[in-house]
């Protein structure tokens, strides 16, 4: 379609974080034009029984991430596109500099990694060393357009930060008006327990869940949220997965603390009865960390969505495939940690979510796409139905239904983590920036339609938070005089 041509969606009802109504949405120039009843334009998508939502935005994945001895499956072709099959228009990666590697070197790769992606995306970047050479840097990234800097509390010896590390971190974060993350894991117990369950003869799967009890993220979370809070930084915890680093967070936001919680649609719905399963393969398929919990752990993140002391959900999409999984035969460690969802993501969230009456479709859009813009500070160019928005669009027939299955899967992973699940709500049609990106069940944006999101720092909360930090400093008393010794 010539760029100069527009498009007009009709007979659809709009359903955005705050809202829900009928009207048509006109978009030209890949930005939404007007919206309104009546519209006309020169392409008709019609949107009868369908809900129109801002596309989804994935908050956290990993595409072609080298870890753990190899390099995640999905790259930015193959993960973009399962994205967009479900209804994803962003995605959200890590640059992952080496311990010692450049963080501009490290943005560079990824950097030609994403020139594949379909849909658009923007990038975090992972503080995993510190330097002198890294806090002058994190500068240059941030004016790169990247603003939020991840920590790993877990991986031990490859990956891990010490307080230390993070503290300094965070303070020049909090100076650059940037966001804090935080994997909430505490690497040095995760790995001592590891040791003992493996001498003691636990080498499969389920020594991976009994490594990471919720106590080693309840604990992590709190103190990263400790440590950001003397630094005046916002904090955001990725993949939140229990009623102890939940409580953490609820507790930090009651005080008033600028944190968030992100929850993975795979926490929301599988649970750990999945690493004692017979099958190997079935169980070393699932080991991600933090790994699957009990329901008590899963109804307290849903509780947190609707309360909303949980913000976002994401997938940390970061999938494997059964030979690398096999990396970890006779030893839990090696397992490649990571599964997939950026294609399941928002048709199990509705289902599970909205089918079951847990989230209204307000608070769909919210915890998928709204939310996440806004923290990201890309909001309302992404994230929302408004005039002069980006068109990341998606056309959601609520009444669809297909059954998950690795066999018609976009990803290139051998096995899906949701495999056997009857969905029932589902793109018929995903926009990306006005582009028809999927369409009858093809994905139908070229490979390189994608471009790069940059984000500025200093959010209103950001400036919020520095304020209320300066006004509450320490301050030195001022005395009109010292006593006299001696007397
Ligand atoms: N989550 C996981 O197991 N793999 C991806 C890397 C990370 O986010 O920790
Ligand atoms: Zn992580
Ligand atoms: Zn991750």
């Amino acid at each position: 379609m010539p760029a100069t041509q527009t498009t007009v969606i009709k007979n659809g009802t709009i359903v955005t974080h705050d809202l829900t109504v009928r009207a048509d949405v006109l978009v030209a120039g890949g930005v939404i034009a007007a919206i309104g009843p009546n519209l006309s334009g020169d392409h008709v998508i019609d949107a009868t029984g369908c809900l129109i939502m801002p596309g989804g935005i994935d908050p956290h994945t990993h595409l072609e991430m080298p870890f753990m001895g190899t390099f995640s499956a999905d790259d930015f072709e193959s993960g973009t596109r399962a994205a967009l099959a479900g209804g994803t228009t962003m995605v959200v990666d890590f640059a992952l500099p080496d311990p010692g590697q450049s963080l501009m070197d490290a943005l560079a790769v990824w950097s030609n990694k994403s020139a594949r992606a379909h849909c658009d995306y923007s990038f975090h970047m992972a503080v995993t060393w510190w330097g002198q050479r890294v806090f002058d840097e994190m500068e240059q990234v941030a004016a790169a357009g990247i603003t939020s800097f991840k920590h790993f509390m877990a991986y031990k010896g490859s990956l891990m930060v010490n307080d230390d590390e993070m503290f300094a971190s965070f303070r020049r974060i909090a100076d650059l008006g940037g966001l804090a993350m935080i994997h909430a894991e505490n690497g040095d117990i995760v790995a001592e327990m590891a040791a003992k369950l493996l001498a003691a003869g636990t080498t499969g799967p389920e020594g991976h869940a009994y490594s990471r009890p919720a106590q080693v993220e309840g604990e992590a979370t709190n103190r990263a949220i400790m440590i950001a809070d003397m630094a005046g930084v916002p904090l955001y915890i990725v993949h939140t997965s229990c009623e102890e680093s939940h409580e953490a967070i609820r507790r930090a936001r009651q005080a008033g603390k600028r944190v968030w919680g992100e929850p993975l649609i795979q926490h929301l719905v599988l649970d750990e009865t999945e690493y004692f399963h017979p099958d190997w393969d079935h169980a070393a398929r699932r080991v991600m960390s933090p790994p699957f919990r009990n329901k008590a752990h899963q109804d307290s993140l849903w509780a947190g969505l609707a309360a909303g002391s949980l913000s976002c959900v994401a997938t940390d999409h970061c999938a494997f495939t059964t030979a690398q999984k096999r990396f970890g035969l006779g030893d839990f460690t090696k397992i490649p940690n990571g599964t997939g969802g950026l294609e399941d993501r928002l048709p199990v969230l509705w289902t599970c979510g909205v089918g079951t009456g847990r989230l209204t479709p307000n608070e769909f859009v919210a915890v998928t796409s709204t939310n996440i813009a806004k923290i990201l500070n890309c909001y309302p160019r992404k994230g929302a139905v408004a005039v002069g928005s980006d068109a990341d669009l998606i056309i959601w027939d609520p009444e669809a239904e297909k059954t998950i299955s690795a066999a018609g899967h976009q990803s290139n992973s051998d096995f899906n983590v949701f495999e056997g699940m009857k969905v029932r709500g589902l793109p018929r049609y995903t926009l990306s920036r006005g582009v028809v990106a999927f369409a009858d069940g093809k994905v139908t944006a070229p490979e390189g339609h994608g471009a790069f999101v940059p984000r500025k720092g200093t959010t209103p909360v950001n400036t919020a938070l520095q304020a209320w930090k300066e006004l509450t400093n320490p301050r030195p008393v001022v005395r009109s005089g010292l006593p006299v010794t001696g007397v």
